[in-house]
């Protein structure tokens, strides 16, 4: 008895033809012909490729590290003004979908991505990023070395940006538009983004049916001063039984006692919260009346300069959606969405106002509490959209708040 001994077979490989996987489209079919730049107000340039439509578009250039929600930061009304770079490279590569936004419309004033989205694959993909800027009628630029961008902006801070796409760029005259741009210093931006008309809101978290509506009655009512608010925080607030009026930033703080609240919501929004007198005016009067309040991000700015405290510009600020951040009441580290150029500085707290959470980035604050009367507020984005669900407890905080009506720390 012996073994057969077999030759190997050999297997042929075909070739195949690349076929994008099921549910995505060519993005744009073909790389841009159309040249682009960006130029800083430090005299750098960068070349690329348009990802938009043609023109010109200034702002001030930040970046932002999410790897994931691209829609949701160009939909943040708080980065109107701004040209946010990404620093993750495949920005576009899910396409776009009608359940990602966190506003009506982009807000972002310019995107700097690395790498050009040929292809979008995602079983929500509706169309490309290309095509949904095109839309927008957004400048935005490709095919730029975002890492060497990004070390520029930490080493000199944010700078002013101007971003060209077309044929035949003058660079002078983007570097001279560049240094023109009027910096967020000093600038009220959130009467500018808000709405302008009071409405309700009836819609919950996002499912696999879409959205779900909510019953208008609620077991907290909430007037919600929109500043730029992001639609997660009031989805996040429907989900949890609130019933939830948004009312235009300028609203007077009688109109807004006069729909009967549980509890006011200072939100989000762009801009240099100092000049917003408007804003600190309402928190100064509710905190005056004991109405719950609750802020996040700018809303969190504004409770604290209406206690007393001083905001400062920071230096590139902080923007993604893994910081960590520590609640100081129970020493937990918590993973944190932020989106914030300005800050509190926490040597101006008057003794009534508390730190509650600092970063653990730079040891900047993150939260604060009053002690005399039921309010509080977060710099970063409980709400994520994009980001980590960690700070979420804030939300179950804020109804806690308006079932008690005490403060949430008492020394
Ligand atoms: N997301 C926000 O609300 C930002 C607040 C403010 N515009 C800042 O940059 O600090």
């Amino acid at each position: 008895m012996g073994y057969e001994i077999k030759e190997p077979q050999t297997k042929v490989y075909k070739r195949k033809l690349f076929q994008p996987p099921m549910n995505s489209k060519l993005a744009s079919g073909r790389p841009s012909a159309v040249p682009a730049i960006l130029a800083l107000e430090d005299g750098s340039v960068f070349h690329g490729v348009s990802l938009g439509v043609a023109g010109q578009t200034t702002g001030e250039v930040v970046f932002n590290t999410s790897m994931t929600g691209y829609q949701e930061i160009m939909t943040d009304p708080s980065y109107a003004r701004q040209l946010v770079t990404f620093t993750y490279p495949h920005i576009g590569n899910t396409g776009i979908n009608e359940d990602d936004v966190e506003s009506r419309r982009i807000w972002v004033d310019g995107i700097i991505i690395r790498d050009e989205p040929l292809l979008a694959s995602n079983w929500r993909n509706k169309k490309s990023l290309q095509s949904y800027l095109a839309e927008q009628n957004l400048v935005a630029i490709a095919g730029v070395d975002t890492r060497r961008l990004t070390r520029v902006l930490r080493d000199k801070g944010a700078l002013r940006g101007c971003i060209v796409a077309g044929d035949n760029i003058d660079e002078a005259a983007a570097l001279e538009a560049a240094r023109g741009v009027e910096g967020l210093a000093g600038r009220d931006l959130a009467a500018t983004v808000s709405r302008t008309e009071q409405c309700e809101w009836s819609e919950g978290l996002w499912t696999l049916d879409g959205p779900q509506q909510i019953s208008a009655e609620g077991r907290y009512h909430v007037v919600a001063y929109d500043y730029g608010v992001k639609h997660n925080i009031l989805r996040l607030m429907a989900e949890r039984g609130c019933k939830v009026t948004l009312v235009p930033a300028k609203t007077p703080f009688e109109k807004a006692m006069s729909l009967q609240p549980d509890g006011i919501f200072l939100a989000n929004g762009p801009g240099d919260p100092e000049p917003c007198d408007y804003a600190i005016e309402v928190a100064k009067q509710a905190m005056a009346a004991s109405v719950p309040l609750f802020g996040i991000c700018l809303g969190h700015q504004i409770l604290a300069l209406a206690s007393g405290a001083k905001t400062f510009k920071m230096k590139f600020g902080h923007h993604g959606a893994n910081h960590p951040v520590q609640d100081l009441a129970t020493g937990q580290v918590q993973i944190t969405s932020q989106n914030h150029g300005f800050s509190v500085d926490e040597a101006s707290l008057p003794a009534n106002l508390v730190p509650t959470h600092k970063s653990l980035f730079d040891g900047s604050l993150q939260g604060v509490a009053r002690t005399d009367v039921p309010a509080f507020s977060f710099q970063g984005h409980p709400e994520a959209s994009p980001g980590p669900h960690d700070l979420i407890y804030l939300f179950d905080r804020f109804n806690d708040l308006m079932e008690s009506k005490a403060p949430l720390v008492r020394i």
